[in-house]
């Protein structure tokens, strides 16, 4: 039987994956970042924080085998989110093919949720967790957020890679738990301005949610300068 919150690997390549989309008034958010980084703990501390401000948010997570991610967050927001709001693709392959190169898998269970609940004006996507370099596709998102977290170790924003630099928002997120693992905090928020020439940086706790009031003004923000009669952007 058909499971729709549940989207299998297809092999369907468009080589579609660069082109942006049109804008639809849906707001669509990438979530990437290192196995671990905290993804998932932000994505369920990001959704209470849209409710809040009048937002009706749905998410979508990738996980290379299972639905482990999809299943996570229906738990921690039981009774916020509706299970029906959050679909977990099961991408069978390399993370960066399922959010980058043909994101089509991505674009299934987006089409799905908006059709199932067309009040959806905010879409989350959560990459399968990877390393440094992934980065989603402009036809699937309208901008990304790149999650670090403390643990890893400061150096972390030195090592650059494209998620690192070319994310719109850069999350350093655990800063809770940055004094027991060494990390110079300071210094890994001065190098992660360092290597993003000035692009915004935002510090967290995703089990408190500290920080994520301005992950979620950064977000609307965004979308405000993408509409139709906004000021160009000035970068
Ligand atoms: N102390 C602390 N722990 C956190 C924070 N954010 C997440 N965690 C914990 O870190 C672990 C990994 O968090 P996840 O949200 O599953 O990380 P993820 O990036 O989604 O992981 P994958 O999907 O496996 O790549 C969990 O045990 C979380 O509870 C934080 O800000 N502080």
């Amino acid at each position: 039987m058909h499971d729709p919150t549940q989207v299998r690997g297809s092999h369907h390549h468009d080589h579609d994956g660069l082109t942006r989309r049109p804008a639809d008034g849906v707001l669509r958010v990438g979530v990437a970042g290192p196995v671990g980084s905290g993804k998932t703990a932000l994505i369920e501390a990001l959704v209470p924080v849209l409710l809040q401000r009048g937002r009706t948010p749905a998410v979508i997570t990738n996980d290379i085998y299972t639905s482990e991610d999809a299943a996570h967050v229906r738990r921690t927001l039981d009774g916020i989110l509706a299970a029906d709001r959050i679909v977990g693709v099961e991408t069978g392959a390399c993370p960066h093919t399922a959010v980058r190169d043909d994101p089509t898998m991505n674009q299934a269970a987006a089409d799905e949720i908006l059709e199932r609940h067309p009040d959806v004006d905010t879409l989350l996507f959560e990459s399968g967790g990877d390393n440094l370099t992934l980065t989603f596709s402009p036809a699937l998102v309208d901008l990304f957020l790149f999650v670090l977290d403390t643990a890893e170790g400061d150096k972390m924003p030195r090592k650059r890679g494209p998620g690192i630099t070319e994310c719109e928002l850069l999350v350093i997120n655990k800063v809770d738990i940055a004094q027991y693992v060494r990390c110079d905090l300071a210094r890994m928020e001065s190098d992660a301005h360092e290597v993003r020439q000035g692009r915004p940086v935002v510090l967290t706790n995703s089990l408190t949610g500290e920080g994520l009031e301005t992950i979620a003004d950064f977000l609307l923000a965004h979308e405000a300068a993408q509409l139709p009669g906004a000021p160009a952007a000035s970068a």
